[in-house]
């Protein structure tokens, strides 16, 4: 434990399981807890996040925040509001989060940070990273170690997806990550 890395990598056939990943990840998940996604366009950083509402209780569908930078949902159950941040167009990293003035406390909610890489990390040292990867297909974006693994895969599931889960800082060190991966079999 302490400052091994915390790590795990998870095969997803299709969006209803990145959905139910999503929920399974609620579970681990307390407040002030701040999540980054990373992925390609389309890889299901926002399918995974409405999972992740789901599992936490909170109101209002989670959609693409296309027209705001962020969207934040309020607890139905007496938990952690979801903040759910698309940084995509958020050019100002940390400053401009802040300016954004939401009615909320961040270290009272689960922050989701969408295309957040570079942006948001000083937000919280200890954070959640989560890399989405196309299994397959010839999209950019993957490591040798991905494409060696896809060699293995059903050609017939041409959709599948490889999430990894990076606990960063103390609150992660003792969390199993790999349980997820379990849960969802
Ligand atoms: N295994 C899978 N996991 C997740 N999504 C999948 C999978 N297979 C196919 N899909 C499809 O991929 C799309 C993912 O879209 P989503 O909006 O979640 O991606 P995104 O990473 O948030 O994209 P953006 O960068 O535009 O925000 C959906 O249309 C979903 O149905
Ligand atoms: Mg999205």
């Amino acid at each position: 434990m302490g400052n091994a890395v915390n790590a795990v990598t998870i095969s997803v056939p299709d969006p209803a399981a990145m959905q139910e990943l999503g929920r399974t990840l609620a579970t681990v998940l307390r407040p002030g807890d701040l999540v980054l996604l990373s992925g390609e366009l389309g890889a299901g950083k926002t399918t995974l996040t409405r999972g992740l509402g789901e599992g936490l209780g909170v109101r209002g569908a989670v959609t693409s925040p296309t027209f705001v930078i962020a969207r934040v949902h309020p607890s139905l159950v007496g938990g952690p509001a979801l903040v759910h941040v698309d940084a995509y167009r958020l050019s100002g990293g940390l400053d401009e989060m802040e300016d954004l003035d939401l009615d909320v406390s961040l270290p009272e909610s689960v922050v989701v940070v969408e295309w957040g890489e570079g942006k948001v990390e000083e937000l919280s040292e200890t954070r959640l990273e989560v890399r989405i990867d196309r299994a397959l297909g010839g999209e950019a974006g993957h490591d040798d170690h991905l494409l060696s693994l896809s060699e293995d895969l059903d050609p017939e599931i041409p959709d599948d997806r490889k999430v990894t889960l990076h606990g960063l800082g103390a609150r992660w060190a003792d969390v199993d990550l790999g349980a997820l991966a379990v849960a969802r079999a």
